[in-house]
């Protein structure tokens, strides 16, 4: 039988559906002919179609070497940041529940970097831009503003008149209510049912749809924000949240360390805080909160370990936000406060890698950042690897190995789904919308490459290796050829015997996995191969097999390795003798489901419907909905999709609706 998984909590959560909110149609925001605007574009996102990169791999791996963003440029962002960078942001936004609008001030401290004075561009993404107003100090008067054309991936630029020696720009300005970073959901969508929520989600490129700045990655700022709300509920940031502080309404918060506009965001709901240990605890709603903090009460032992391993923990605080079902991700990285799905609230930690990974990111991804969203793989790479290594401190070698062979099965099955050019960790991106080419390759690939170092020069070196990192980039952005420099300057130059710059290269602008390669495996999985086999050649039957003690990752284990096709007999005794249909483990319920799908069982369709009309999470539902579509399946996709996608993220609705309809 399988492991009795089921919360009340997330039964309940589960069960409720996610009805009710209306997305609605994005509006359109004021823009003028606007040259400057367009040249901007077509610098950013015209130079190379992704078709012009295909080619012989020769020829991708060296285009795509070139396609290294020069000093400054973002293929990403318009903002123009080699004349000013902004250094601090003062926001004062007050959220709106009923129009579903944030409505407030941008107060952005900009630093002339250029030697020329042009107009400060900034990114915006359906923002109602109200007045904007500059100078020196405090001083600040109205001047004028534009907004260029809107580019389909980037947004609108916005381009502002600066008087001389201006450092301060204030923008007043609202949201869309269908702003791509920013979900309000209907009490109905929440675990309580009483109090609406909002939270953002501003990777990669959304920041700009809840506020006017430069959004790339390689800029870092201070902030300071004040955030205005119904009295009966709670604002949290990814900022120095107080677990002291009453609900009021009004909520004031400080980021001190500087942090990529990625890494901005805001949490609102009737939210409740129980501490997991010192410097960890877990806000969520009251119905949730137990349940949280159970599942995660090893956060503190994991912080630990890893400022242990990999160098202090910068971020004074480390606490999780628990969000509802829509949240389109496991997590994010969010610093000092991770967004976290309920989804992985399973009753017996078996989803709790997803916390090491959120809490390894505020050394990787947080402290060192990818200077732009090619380099991805800096980011995700390195925070698998350092995933998989906090799994092993905390939950031993047997842990540590099947997630790292999940990982690499992961992998596989993505490589074995993209274009070569995407399999590219230092991807050309140029051109295209970073939600749709995301995947797990920047995440294993990365992973398993950082893992072949560490087999190289011998563990203890390559754990002396990423603390040096974290601390010579700390609080930096970096890209892929700062990283291949590092590499030259210290472990090439310590193990000339053992590493090779080829070899790097290969791992980063080639696609595939280089020959030779690790291969991680776990033999409380191989020893599972032989027991399917012998079921799918009708050796035994299902109840033969002793499940006893069978933890969540050999369930998945077993049941992703199932061949494409099953017949009806075998699906239905797999499913009465495991309740896979019934399984209150999301991962395993995914993956039971994925067979269903493509083998057209019945008995699994009311399920299949609840779970995609229950959870937002896009791991589950882009390949659920892809595996429909290609199982011909299409129309019941659009049926399911138009009933759930008013509940939907507005970029899980972007990206599923791709899917089904295509372009
Ligand atoms: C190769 C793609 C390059 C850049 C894309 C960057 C961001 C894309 C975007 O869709 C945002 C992603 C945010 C991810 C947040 C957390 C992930 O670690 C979650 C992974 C999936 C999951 O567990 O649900
Ligand atoms: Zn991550």
């Amino acid at each position: 039988m399988l492991p009795q998984l089921f919360n009340p909590g997330l039964g309940r959560l589960i069960g409720a559906g996610l009805l009710a909110c209306s997305i609605v149609t994005l509006g359109a925001c004021s823009q003028s002919e606007d040259p400057a605007g367009q040249k901007q574009l077509e610098e950013r996102s015209g130079e190379q179609s992704p078709e012009q990169l295909s080619g012989t791999t020769a020829e991708k791996s060296s285009k795509a070497e070139k396609a290294a963003p020069e000093s400054g440029v973002d293929y990403h962002s318009f903002a123009n940041t080699n004349d000013y960078r902004v250094k601090h942001l003062d926001l004062d936004l007050t959220a709106d529940f009923d129009n579903k609008i944030l409505k407030g001030t941008a107060i952005l401290d900009i630093k002339r970097v250029g030697e020329k004075n042009p107009p400060l561009i900034l990114d915006t993404r359906e923002l109602d831009i109200k007045a904007v107003r500059a100078g020196l100090g405090d001083d600040l008067k109205p001047v004028k503003f534009s907004l260029g054309e809107t580019d389909p991936n980037l947004g609108t630029p916005l381009e502002i008149e600066l008087p001389k020696g201006a450092n301060k720009v204030a923008i007043d300005y609202q949201t869309s209510p269908g702003a791509s970073g920013v979900q309000w959901l209907e009490p109905e969508q929440t675990a309580g049912k009483k109090h609406p929520f909002l939270f953002t989600q501003a990777q990669a490129i959304h920041a700009r749809s809840f506020i006017p700045l430069q959004d790339s990655p390689q800029v870092r700022m201070t902030y300071a924000a004040t955030i205005r709300t119904p009295d009966d509920l709670l604002a949290v940031m990814s900022a120095n949240n107080d677990p002291e502080t009453e609900k009021d309404g009004v909520y004031e918060f400080e980021m001190p360390q500087p942090i990529p506009s990625y890494l901005i965001a805001i949490g609102i709901g009737n939210l409740e805080f129980k501490p997991m240990g010192e410097r960890t605890g877990v806000y969520a709603e009251p119905e949730l909160l137990d349940a949280a903090a159970a599942e995660f009460e090893d956060t503190e032992d994991m912080l630990e370990v890893t400022e242990e391993n990999y160098g202090p923990y910068r971020w004074d605080r480390y606490d999780l936000l628990i969000l509802p079902p829509s949240f389109p991700f496991g997590g994010m990285e969010n610093p000092r406060l991770s967004f976290i799905t309920p989804t992985v609230i399973a009753g017996d930690k078996s989803l709790v890698a997803l916390i090491a990974h959120e809490l390894a990111h505020s050394w990787s991804g947080n402290l060192v950042t990818n200077s732009s969203w090619r380099d991805l793989w800096l980011n995700e790479g390195f925070t698998t690897y350092l995933t998989n290594r906090i799994m092993q401190f905390v939950y031993g070698d047997e842990r540590y190995k099947m997630e790292m062979a999940l990982g690499y099965d992961d992998l596989q099955a993505d490589l074995a789904d993209r274009p070569d050019k995407d399999e590219i960790l230092a991807i050309d991106m140029r051109g295209r919308d970073p939600d749709e080419v995301f995947s797990n390759i920047p995440y294993e690939k990365g992973s398993l490459f950082l893992y072949e170092l560490e087999q190289k020069v011998g563990r203890e070196n390559f754990d002396q290796f990423l603390m040096d990192y974290f601390n010579k980039f700390a609080f930096q952005s970096v890209n892929t050829e700062d990283f291949v420099n590092y590499l030259d300057d210290t472990l090439l130059k310590q193990y000339p015997d053992k590493l090779s710059k080829e070899r790097i290269n290969e791992w980063i602008f080639e696609p595939g996995i280089p020959e030779g390669a690790p291969h991680p495996q776990s033999d409380a999985f191989t020893k599972l191969d032989p027991i399917r086999e012998q079921w799918l050649n009708g050796e035994i039957e299902a109840g033969d097999i002793d499940t006893e003690g069978w933890t969540f990752h050999q369930w998945k284990y077993f049941l992703d390795g199932m061949p494409e096709k099953l017949s009806d007999d075998q699906l239905q005794e797999l499913d009465e003798t495991f309740s896979l249909t019934d399984s209150k483990n999301n991962e395993i319920a995914f993956s039971w489901l994925m067979i269903a799908v493509r083998n057209d069982y019945e008995p699994a369709n009311a399920r299949l419907e609840d779970f995609l009309t229950s959870i937002g999470r896009n791991k589950f539902l882009r390949p659920l909905y892809g595996n429909m579509v290609e199982s011909g399946k299409q129309e019941e996709a659009k049926r399911i999709f138009e009933k759930a996608k008013s509940g939907y993220h507005p970029l899980t609705v972007k990206v599923n609706s791709k899917i089904i309809y295509g372009d």
